[in-house]
């Protein structure tokens, strides 16, 4: 059987199609992997910010991971808004009935966003700990400088990578998009090695979106079979043409562009294939 990698992301909609899990599905598009959803919250969201949030019941955002991983078999998960400590509790439990994350078979992007890039809530600030509680099960945790701020009381990209790992996450990815200076450089490392990735700063409001693009791409390269360091390189040169094509649309934040990636992923052997190759099996 063959047909295209499959990937997942559990995430909250943007209404706006900027970001949330309609940014993620336009990643995976883009890399030619077939994306599902297992869908956290609504929000009502447009360029100029975030004006409700309606969550969907916990048992239901658990029940759409269940039935996703049990049919279309995804070699890669990424997790975006997840709302509520309730939820997040759900979503960990599905994750170790399911194999996703650390001690299971399937790679897990874990990008712990907690407000929209105007400033708007996207997680309840009681579920702070649910969420780092989560960090032991990533295979990558991605987070801005203003995340590392709130979860791990550091803007400073090295000290946070070492907090955040010190977590229980196998690598983190410390993303400086909201830094100064001309370039863009994320910090990646599994406390062993360290690697920048370095990318011209390129000047526009219209980064909406970025984030959820960067652990999109990861994730849809990982569904493919990269290693976690060549997933995050592929996905850095990805966003840099993201950011690079990103257009004004409505009065705040444009989005950033989907273009068709230079690196797409081989339609392959079939999911159970990969996690056979990843799990070290004879195929
Ligand atoms: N102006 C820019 N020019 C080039 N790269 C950028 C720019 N802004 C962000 N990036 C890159 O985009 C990725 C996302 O970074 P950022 O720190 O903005 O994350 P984020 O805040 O989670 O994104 P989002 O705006 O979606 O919430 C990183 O690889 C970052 O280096
Ligand atoms: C549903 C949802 N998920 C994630 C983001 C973060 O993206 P950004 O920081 O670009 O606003 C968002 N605004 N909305």
């Amino acid at each position: 059987m063959s047909g295209p990698a499959v990937a997942l992301t559990v995430a909250g909609s943007d209404s706006g199609g900027g970001a949330g899990l309609q940014a993620d599905l336009h990643t995976f598009a883009a890399f030619g992997v077939h994306g599902t959803t297992a869908v956290t919250a609504v929000t009502v969201q447009n360029t100029v910010g975030v004006t409700g949030v309606h969550e969907i019941p916990p048992q239901i955002v658990a029940d759409q991971i269940g039935a996703v991983v049990e049919d279309l078999r995804p070699t890669a998960v990424k997790t975006g808004m997840l709302a509520s400590a309730p939820i997040i509790e759900a979503i960990g439990a599905a994750f170790r009935q399911h194999g996703i994350g650390r001690g299971g078979t399937i790679p897990l992007v874990l990008d712990p966003v907690c407000a929209s890039m105007h400033g708007d809530p996207l997680l309840e600030p009681d579920a702070l700990d649910a969420l780092r509680g989560l960090f032991a099960l990533a295979t990558v945790v991605t987070p801005n400088l203003d995340e590392t701020q709130l979860l791990v009381g550091t803007r400073d990209q090295r000290d946070a990578a070492r907090a955040l790992l010190a977590l229980g996450a196998e690598h983190a990815l410390v993303k400086g998009g909201h830094g100064t200076g001309p370039r863009s450089r994320d910090l990646l490392t599994d406390g062993v090695t360290e690697i920048w990735l370095d990318a011209e700063r390129i000047e526009t409001g219209n980064t909406h979106g970025s984030g959820d693009t960067l652990a999109a791409a990861t994730a849809a390269r990982l569904a493919g079979g990269d290693s976690l360091p060549d997933a995050v390189r592929a996905a850095k040169r990805y966003v840099t043409r993201a950011v690079a094509t990103s257009y004004s649309v409505g009065a705040g934040h444009g989005p950033v562009g989907h273009p068709p990636a230079d690196e797409p992923v081989r339609a392959s052997a079939a999911g159970d294939e990969v996690v056979a190759a990843r799990a070290g099996a004879t195929p």
